[in-house]
């Protein structure tokens, strides 16, 4: 027998979901009459050999276009899909938020149903009606929860189902773009209560197109496309590649422009993501050889970079941005490459500044770019915290923040 880690809650298993599409009503019909003797579908993989795994107290998202496969994935994991084929193992008290239904009985009142979504979960009456005030007012949805569910807006029903599932605090929480239904004010109350959950343990399985959340509290995302996994690992890197794909299916859809490049986005050798028309080959601290290094407040800080961009590239750029540790931007620039006439296309640039900044740890972020002025450019190759660097601490600091302004106070 296969022994189960009981530290992975869920386990997908080269997992693939096979619709049957028809192109007539009527061929359905015909399937059934002569069951596997002729085909009348065409077959379409919404899934084709995904696995993943989640891990106890692990927060992991979901990313990619309409259509990628993301409801399908999570509907086979909630149990509402069978996959066609591969293997699911999920372990835990499983609460899925999934945009199709909330899994109201839509007759029962909304008191009812918090009873019966309760109850599914594992709870006890008495567990229930000792959180059932607190589960009222999260959904604020004031004397509606006394009515049917058939007459509430598909907000109430949203905003109910997510309160129940939040309030109940599952182990395992999978939630389909929920975020996105309800106005501001209950997205903000929603994410900070996603935020309460995982700190308190509760494992999530999370789908969206909202990467500032994504970002913010997921600690791992996989990105999917047509169906197949395309990338996985930090939320940050991520859903950086996912939105320079997204450009880069815009620009590749604008007239005229970039015709017949291959502008397609992929992962690259040196590490981060872009198109086959430029590379940075290398980016090190002049000072180590390495891409990290420590400094004293004060020092220069010297980087050497070298790209390499493809003939037709007019104007290239390198822009660099300087983050934090929570990975907030604090200052950068972009700098166009004087050497392209070069023979190769080969560009070797010393980028200097001094390290005005409070102690701790930065990362450096680079792009190569085609960059016509300030707001028309798109990315050629970008590396996500391609250097990091520590400022170390001293005796006589008295900066607050990030960057060292340099204030003054006369009196
Ligand atoms: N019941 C179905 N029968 C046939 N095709 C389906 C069915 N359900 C989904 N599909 C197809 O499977 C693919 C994946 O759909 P899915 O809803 O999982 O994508 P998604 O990534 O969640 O998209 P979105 O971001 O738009 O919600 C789509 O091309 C969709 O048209």
């Amino acid at each position: 027998m296969m022994k189960i880690d009981p530290e992975i809650l869920i386990d997908v298993d080269n997992v693939s979901k096979c619709y049957h599409l028809y192109q007539r009503p009527q061929d359905r019909l015909w399937q059934s009459f002569l069951r596997g003797r002729k085909k009348f579908y065409r077959e379409f993989w919404a899934l084709l050999n995904v696995s993943l795994q989640v891990r106890r107290r692990e927060a992991v998202a979901i990313i990619g276009r309409n259509g990628a496969g993301k409801s399908t994935l999570l509907q086979l994991i909630a149990g509402t899909l069978t996959p066609t084929a591969g293997r699911i193992t999920v372990q835990g008290r499983v609460a899925a938020l999934l945009q199709l239904g909330s899994g109201f009985n839509p007759e029962f009142t909304g008191r009812e149903n918090v009873f019966l979504n309760g109850a599914i979960l594992g709870f006890s009456r008495t567990e229930i009606e000792r959180r059932f005030d607190e589960i009222a007012a999260f959904a604020e949805i004031g004397n509606f929860i006394e009515q049917p569910v058939k007459t509430y807006s598909s907000g109430m029903t949203m905003r109910l189902a997510f309160a129940v599932s939040a309030c109940l605090e599952p182990e395992v929480l999978i939630i389909d773009e929920a975020l996105a239904v309800g106005d501001a004010v209950f997205q903000f109350k929603c994410r900070e209560r996603l935020q309460d959950l995982i700190s308190k343990g509760t494992t999530l399985l999370f789908v969206s197109h909202d990467m500032s959340a994504v970002k913010s509290f997921c600690h791992r995302a996989i990105y999917l496309e047509n169906g197949q996994k395309k990338a996985e690992g930090e939320p940050e890197h991520i859903s950086e590649y996912y939105f320079m794909d997204v450009r880069a299916e815009q620009a590749r859809s604008a007239p005229k422009k970039n015709k017949g490049m291959d502008t397609a986005i992929r992962e690259k050798a040196y590490g981060g993501y872009g198109t086959s028309e430029g590379e940075i080959l290398s980016a090190v601290f002049s000072v180590t050889g390495q891409n990290n290094a420590f400094f004293n407040y004060g020092e220069t800080i010297e980087l050497k970079v070298i790209c390499q961009f493809a003939a037709h590239i007019k104007y290239p750029c390198l822009a660099v941005v300087i983050q934090a540790v929570n990975l907030v931007g604090i200052g950068g620039q972009w700098f166009r490459i004087e050497q392209a006439d070069l023979e190769e296309k080969l560009a070797t640039l010393t980028i200097r500044f001094t390290a005005k900044f409070n102690e701790g740890k930065y990362f450096i972020t680079l792009r190569l770019e085609e960059r016509k002025d300030q707001k028309q450019y798109y990315i050629l190759h970008k590396i996500p915290g391609a250097l990091t660097f520590d400022v170390l601490p001293r005796s006589d600091n008295c900066l607050l923040g990030f960057n060292d302004l340099e204030l003054v106070c006369e009196q």
